[in-house]
C-alpha cells in the first residue's frame, strides 16, 4: 500500500508492505514519530476522502495511535449541558470568508430576541447560554423548546477567531429526557413524475387556495380536533402542539397548532415550513395537506404518521424493539428523503434539524422525515458553495463547521445524519449526561470503541440478535465519515445512500448464509 497526500504544506507519503512500513515527508524518509506528528499537525483528516479513508484510517489509528475523530474537534473535553441560544431579529451580515463563495440569507423574525449580536459573539460560550436556558421561562417550561439552538452570524466580522473557536468548542448539547436509563452536487431537474394533489374535499378558505389537498377553515379545524381536546393531543414540539384529527371523510391527519405566545417569533418557522413543504412530494417526507394562517392562528395540517417517532422506538416505548434490519431500512429511507431534498427537489432544501424525534414511522416501519420549521433553501447561484445564515438545529446533531463559520450546506444534514446512524445503532442519544464522563458524547465514545475494534460492544443492547461484525463496522465507518468535522471530508447524501445499499446487500447475504 502506498498512500500519498498533500496535507497542508507537506506531501505525506506512507508505504506499507508485509515487511516494511516507510514514512516520508516531502520525499524525505522520516521516522514514524515525526511522520505521525506531522500527520496530526497538518490536520490530516481534511486530506481524507471517502475513497482513501480506509487505508488512512488504518495508518492513523494503528501506526500513529490517533483517532480520526478524536484527534480533531472533539479532542478537548467539552462541557456538556443544556445550552441554548436564541438569535435576535437582526439581519445577517456577509461572512468575510474569502475562500468560499456563498450568499448571506435573511432569517430574521425567526426567533425570540434575547441577545444583542455583539454580546452574543462574546458570550457564546458556556455560562451565559446556560443561564438563558435556565432562567427564560419559555425554555424552562417546555422541554422540547430547549432542544433547539440558534446562533447569529451577524457579529462575525467583529469577533476574533479565537472566540469563534471557543464557540465551536462549546457546541450546545442537549439532553433529552433520559428515558433509557443512565443515562456542490449537480443540481438535477425537479422530478417529472410529481403526483398531483388529490382534489379538494373541503370548503376553501381564502388563505388556503395555493396549497395541499385538505382545505379547512378555523371552524372545521376546531371541529376536527374537538376544540383542541387534550385527549387528541399526540405531541408537543418547539412550534406548538400536535393533535390527531379525523376529517369528515374519515381521513386521519395531524394538526399542528402554533403556541399563541410564540406566534410572532415562530412566524418565519411557520412560513418556512409551509413554503417548503408545499413544494415537495416524497414517500419518505411527511406531506403537508393544508394550513391555516389567520389572525392569531398558525396551523399546519399534515399526513398523520401512525407509529410514533424513531426516538420513541429506540427508547422501547412502543413495546417491540426495532431489529437491525428495520434500523438499516429506516436509515436508507432517511437517505432517500435527504437525497431528494438536496438533489431532486425543485430547489435544494437543507433540512437543518435531522434527528430521531423528527423521523416518524409508519405501521410498516417505513420512515418519514418531518418538521421543516428550520429548513432552508440551499445555495442558488452556480458559483455559490454555501449560504451564510444563523445556526439553527438541535444540539448534539449540529455540524461543528456550520457552528463555527455560519456557512450552511447540505453537508450539515449529512453530519446530523452521521450522528443519527450512531444513535440508531447504539440506541444512545447524541449526548447522555447521566453516563460516565468518557461516555457522555456518544460519537466520541463510539469512535474510541470502533478504533479499538470493539464494534459489537457499541450495538444497542436491546437488539436481541447477532449482527455480523463486518457489517456493523461498515455502518459505523460510514457514520464517522458523515460526522467528519469538516464538510469536505463528508460524502454527499446520494453517496451515503449508495453505501447503505451496499451494506444492505451484504447484510442480506449474511442473513442467508446464517
Ligand atoms: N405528522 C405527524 N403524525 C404523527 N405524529 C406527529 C406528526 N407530527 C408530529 N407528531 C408528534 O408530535 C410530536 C411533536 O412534533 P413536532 O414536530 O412539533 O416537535 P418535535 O420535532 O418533536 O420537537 P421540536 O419541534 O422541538 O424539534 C412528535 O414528536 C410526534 O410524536
Amino acid at each position: 500500500v502506498i498512500l500519498s497526500k498533500v496535507c497542508g504544506t507537506d506531501v505525506l507519503t506512507y508505504s506499507r508492505s508485509s515487511e516494511h512500513k516507510l514514512f516520508y515527508i516531502n520525499g524525505g524518509a522520516v521516522d514514524k514519530v515525526s511522520f505521525c506528528k506531522s500527520l496530526k499537525l497538518s490536520n490530516a483528516v481534511r486530506c481524507f476522502s471517502p475513497s482513501n479513508l480506509k487505508e488512512w484510517e488504518i495508518l492513523y489509528t494503528n501506526d500513529c495511535s490517533l483517532g480520526i475523530y478524536l484527534g480533531m474537534s472533539l479532542e478537548k473535553p467539552r462541557r456538556a449541558g443544556r445550552k441554548i441560544l436564541l438569535g435576535s431579529e437582526t439581519k445577517e451580515s456577509k461572512n468575510g470568508d474569502a475562500g468560499h463563495k456563498g450568499h448571506s440569507t435573511d432569517d430574521n423574525h425567526d426567533s425570540v430576541s434575547l441577545l444583542e449580536p455583539k454580546i452574543m459573539g462574546i458570550a457564546v460560550p458556556g455560562m451565559f447560554i446556560l443561564c438563558c436556558g435556565l432562567l427564560c421561562p419559555c425554555f424552562r417550561s417546555k422541554r422540547k423548546e430547549a432542544s433547539r439552538a440558534v446562533l447569529e452570524p451577524s457579529s462575525m466580522d467583529s469577533v476574533p477567531s479565537a472566540e469563534l473557536n471557543s464557540a465551536s468548542e462549546n457546541i450546545p448539547y442537549r439532553l433529552d429526557s433520559p428515558l433509557r436509563g443512565p443515562g456542490s452536487p449537480l443540481r438535477m431537474p425537479a422530478t417529472p413524475l410529481r403526483v398531483p394533489p388529490s382534489p379538494s374535499r373541503f370548503s376553501m378558505s381564502p388563505q388556503m387556495k395555493r396549497i395541499g389537498s385538505v382545505h379547512l377553515n378555523m371552524n372545521q379545524v376546531m371541529k376536527a380536533t374537538e376544540n383542541f381536546s387534550p385527549l387528541l393531543q399526540i405531541g408537543e414540539g418547539g412550534f406548538g402542539t400536535v393533535y390527531r384529527a379525523q376529517l369528515q371523510d374519515g381521513q386521519v391527519v395531524a394538526i399542528k397548532r402554533a403556541k399563541k405566545e410564540h406566534i410572532c417569533a415562530l412566524q418565519s418557522e411557520f412560513s418556512s415550513e409551509v413554503e417548503l413543504l408545499a413544494k415537495i412530494e416524497h414517500r419518505n417526507l411527511v406531506k403537508l395537506l393544508g394550513y391555516v394562517d389567520k389572525g392569531h392562528e398558525r396551523i399546519l395540517i399534515t399526513e398523520h404518521v401512525a407509529n410514533g417517532t424513531l426516538r420513541e422506538h429506540l427508547d422501547g416505548q412502543h413495546g417491540r424493539i426495532l431489529d437491525f434490519n428495520q434500523r438499516l431500512e429506516i436509515s436508507i429511507d432517511v437517505t432517500h428523503a435527504l437525497t431528494y431534498l438536496h438533489l431532486y427537489a425543485e430547489k435544494q432544501i437543507i433540512h437543518r434539524d435531522v434527528k430521531s424525534s423528527n423521523i416518524l414511522l409508519t405501521e410498516t416501519f417505513r420512515a418519514k422525515v418531518a418538521d421543516f420549521g428550520f429548513a432552508k433553501v440551499g445555495p442558488t447561484g452556480p458559483d455559490e458553495t454555501h449560504i451564510v445564515t444563523k445556526v439553527k438545529g438541535t444540539a448534539g446533531y449540529l455540524d461543528p463547521e456550520y457552528l463555527r463559520t455560519y456557512q450552511l450546506t447540505p453537508k450539515s444534514d449529512v453530519y446530523s445524519f452521521g450522528i443519527l446512524i450512531i444513535e440508531i445503532l447504539t440506541g444512545r442519544r447524541p449526548v447522555e449526561l447521566r453516563r460516565d464522563a468518557n461516555e457522555r458524547v456518544t460519537v466520541r465514545w463510539a469512535f474510541k470503541h470502533y478504533n479499538e475494534g470493539n464494534v459489537v460492544e457499541l450495538l444497542d443492547p436491546l437488539i436481541n440478535e447477532a449482527v455480523n461484525v463486518g457489517i456493523l463496522s461498515k455502518m459505523f465507518s460510514l457514520a464517522f465519515q458523515c460526522a467528519a468535522p469538516t464538510r469536505a471530508d463528508r460524502p454527499n447524501m446520494k453517496q451515503v445512500g449508495e453505501q447503505l445499499w451496499g451494506i444492505r446487500m451484504d447484510y442480506l447475504k449474511s442473513v442467508r448464509r446464517g
